[in-house]
């Protein structure tokens, strides 16, 4: 398979050269793009669970990736059953790293679905998982170019002029293997003229707006504008102009009940409240059809630390040209936080949901999508 890095003028969050990863550290944008070398499962859980990768696909990814790479330079195997055994026990630690997005779960499913098939045809169980880990770094890029399109026509088929969209979080190539999903939708718009304006959010406490988003818009010159999360209503109320939210996903249930990062709830209720639409843009790889609703999504919950301190850069650590970044405590010491990582937005709110397959949407009169008889 082709080596990844040579994906024409896109930023690279996943870079896989010569069958070895490494990974851009976002916990150190934008102010230092540093990329670290992942060569095992433990580095990969690593940087799944400390958020140096995230976004539902690229979690996945990284997941995958990051045994590939070990069993690239693994010893050989005493036989095929210990090489499958070895990549199901790999796969099953992986999946401890974080809980909410599900396109992890289905990679884990589907990647020892590859070795069991391998060893039961007498082939290269090692050889099979490296390539099939291989293709879902391909079929991302290739998913996210198709919701940019689907997502694009949807709103410019009911909106002659440009655009003006709100955004949450990151959605972009530093959440997937490249291009974005609800910022697939932006960047698509940009490309064919149709757009005017992207808004996003700060997205606290991580930031994945004001840091990360903003690092992918600024680069392509995406007319954009950063709010606080807490303006969002006060801008569709004075802002007219706005006429529909984008927002990714970590895990869609059936009904479409979707999983986000926290905010998106109440980003749904302000878009119902103003009567503006909103969307949901993601893979299919990230529809769980083995739970009915969203009740049954379990939620990450992460450290108080996260809320009660910020990192960042100070000026004077800039002085010598080495960006350090500092953890500064901003509430009192011992200050408890509640600190839920994602959401859960009811469908009843979603106007419509973009994958690669297509834009589906509730029937007249249904408070849920049917995502089953629409996938089948
Ligand atoms: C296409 S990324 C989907 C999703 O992942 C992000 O969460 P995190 O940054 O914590 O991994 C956010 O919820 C995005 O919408």
């Amino acid at each position: 398979m082709a080596d990844t890095s040579s994906s024409a003028g896109r930023l690279q969050a996943i870079r896989w050269e010569s069958r070895q990863l490494v990974i851009l550290n976002q916990l150190l944008l934008p102010h230092s793009s540093e990329y670290v070398k992942i060569a095992d499962c433990h580095a990969g859980h690593h940087a799944i669970a400390s958020m140096q990768t995230r976004g539902a696909p690229a979690i996945a990814i990284v997941a995958a990736l990051s045994l590939a790479a070990e069993l690239n330079t693994h010893p050989e195997f005493d036989s095929s059953e210990a090489a499958c055994n070895f990549i199901h026990e790999r796969l099953d630690f992986l999946a401890t790293s974080r809980p909410t997005a599900v396109n992890l779960f289905a990679a884990v499913r589907e990647l020892k679905q590859v070795a069991d098939q391998a060893l039961h045809e007498n082939t290269d169980v090692r050889e099979a998982y490296i390539q099939a880990a291989e293709q879902m770094l391909a079929a991302d890029i290739a998913d996210n170019q198709a919701i940019g399109r689907f997502g694009a026509d949807f709103l410019t088929n009911e909106h002659k002029g440009q655009l003006k969209v709100l955004t949450h979080c990151n959605t972009g190539a530093l959440a997937t293997a490249g291009y974005g999903t609800a910022l697939g939708i932006v960047r698509r718009l940009w490309e064919q003229g149709k757009l005017e304006q992207v808004v996003f959010t700060e997205t606290r406490p991580y930031n994945q707006g004001a840091r990360l988003t903003s690092y992918e818009l600024l680069a392509e010159q995406i007319p954009s504008r950063l709010i606080c999360d807490s303006a969002v209503s006060a801008l569709l109320k004075s802002d007219p102009q706005v006429s529909a939210i984008i927002v990714g996903a970590d895990r869609v249930a059936a009904n479409g009940d979707t999983a986000n990062k926290i905010g998106t709830y109440q980003l749904a209720i302000s878009a119902r409240f103003h009567n503006r639409k909103f969307i949901v843009a993601a893979p299919s790889t990230s529809i769980d059809l083995n739970i009915g609703s969203g009740r049954e999504i379990v939620i990450e919950e992460r450290d108080d630390k996260e809320i009660t301190r910020i990192t960042g850069v100070t000026c004077d650590s800039l002085q010598g040209g080495k960006v350090e970044m500092e953890s500064v405590q901003i509430a009192p010491l011992e200050t408890r936080a509640w600190n839920p990582s994602f959401d859960v937005t009811p469908a009843d709110l979603i106007s419509a949901i973009v994958t690669e397959r297509g834009v589906f949407v509730k029937q007249p009169g249904a408070d849920v999508f049917d995502l089953a008889s629409d996938l089948m």
